[in-house]
């Protein structure tokens, strides 16, 4: 079980929802600078999505927590990062570190609930990727709005 507490974010929206999960993948960062992360390994990441909105949907949820947990999960447990397009290529920003797979499932997440008519914001990701190392992404607050 899953249990911890997270930096938080400011916002003045009525409803905040925050779901954990975690899943297994193996990666490796393709650079010289990357030191013993140059080679293949794998991590069990811990992830917490922040969403926030006004309103809810027909079922009383801003949004199903077994949703955000199918997206990310299906798409990245047993997986080899480096092999999804999102991670592919020789641009660092493309890279599978812990930055760059926040801010990939903080995309996923976010054109998941812009399909959505209440219209939730995902406002944070955390993304866990080992016991001692953790990464925050947050959007622009001109994303947001
Ligand atoms: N800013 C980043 N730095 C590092 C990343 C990253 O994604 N972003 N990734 C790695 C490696 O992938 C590694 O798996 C994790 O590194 P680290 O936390 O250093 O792991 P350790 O278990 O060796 O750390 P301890 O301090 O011994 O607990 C490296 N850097
Ligand atoms: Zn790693």
């Amino acid at each position: 079980m899953i249990f911890q507490y997270y930096p938080t974010v400011s916002h003045s929206f009525t409803y905040e929802l925050n779901k954990d999960l975690h899943f297994a993948a193996a990666h490796f960062i393709p650079s010289s600078l990357a030191g013993k992360c140059q080679d293949l390994h794998g991590h069990t990441y811990v992830v917490n999505v922040t969403v926030c909105g006004d309103a809810l949907d027909e079922s009383g949820f801003l949004v199903n927590f077994a949703s955000i947990k199918e997206l990310i999960h299906k798409r990245y447990d047993h997986t080899s990062l480096n092999e999804h397009e999102e991670f592919s290529g020789a641009d660092s920003e493309r890279f599978p570190t812990t930055e760059v797979l926040a801010a990939a499932i903080y995309a996923k997440v976010q054109a998941y609930l812009d399909g959505c008519a209440n219209q939730p914001r995902c406002m944070q990701i955390i993304v866990r990727e080992t016991p001692t190392s953790y990464v925050i992404y947050r959007p622009k607050m001109q994303e947001i709005m």
